[in-house]
């Protein structure tokens, strides 16, 4: 009884370290601060031009996508600096591919929001 009760208190935990994570993230990553302001303009945009179900889920999925790799790209980052702070061909290299990653959803959601608004202007 008493470690299923330390697993929750442990998951619980996690969560909370997760939790102060994202708001690290948002409150001090000027790229999340962006695509926090993208995802409030794209969701108005959803109630204005009343998306279907299916479309909310795909919208909500690639802000989702964006967001979380945005997060790892920042990680990694941290990382490369603590690691090594000073100059260095391969780490220039290793942010470059994390923020090519973050480049590639981001290009997937422009793609993705232009099949569900363009049929609208059209
Ligand atoms: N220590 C380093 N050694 C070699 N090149 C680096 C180093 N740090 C950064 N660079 C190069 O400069 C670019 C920008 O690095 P930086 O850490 O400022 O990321 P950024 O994309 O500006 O991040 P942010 O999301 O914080 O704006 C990297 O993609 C890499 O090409």
């Amino acid at each position: 009884m008493q470690n299923k009760e330390s697993f929750i208190v442990n998951r619980l935990k996690s969560v909370g370290y997760a939790f102060k994570g994202m708001l690290i993230l948002i409150k001090t990553e000027s790229s999340i601060k962006i695509q926090v302001f993208i995802a409030i303009i794209v969701t108005v945009a959803g109630f204005v031009f009343g998306i279907s179900k299916t479309e909310w889920m795909i919208q909500i999925g690639m802000i989702g996508l964006v967001m979380s790799i945005e997060g790892i790209n920042t990680a990694i980052e941290y990382l490369a600096d603590f690691v090594h702070p000073q100059h260095h061909e391969k780490i220039g290299l290793i942010k470059d591919i994390a923020a090519g990653a973050v480049f590639i959803a981001s290009i997937i959601a422009v793609i993705v929001g232009g099949f569900i608004y363009l049929p609208k202007f059209l």
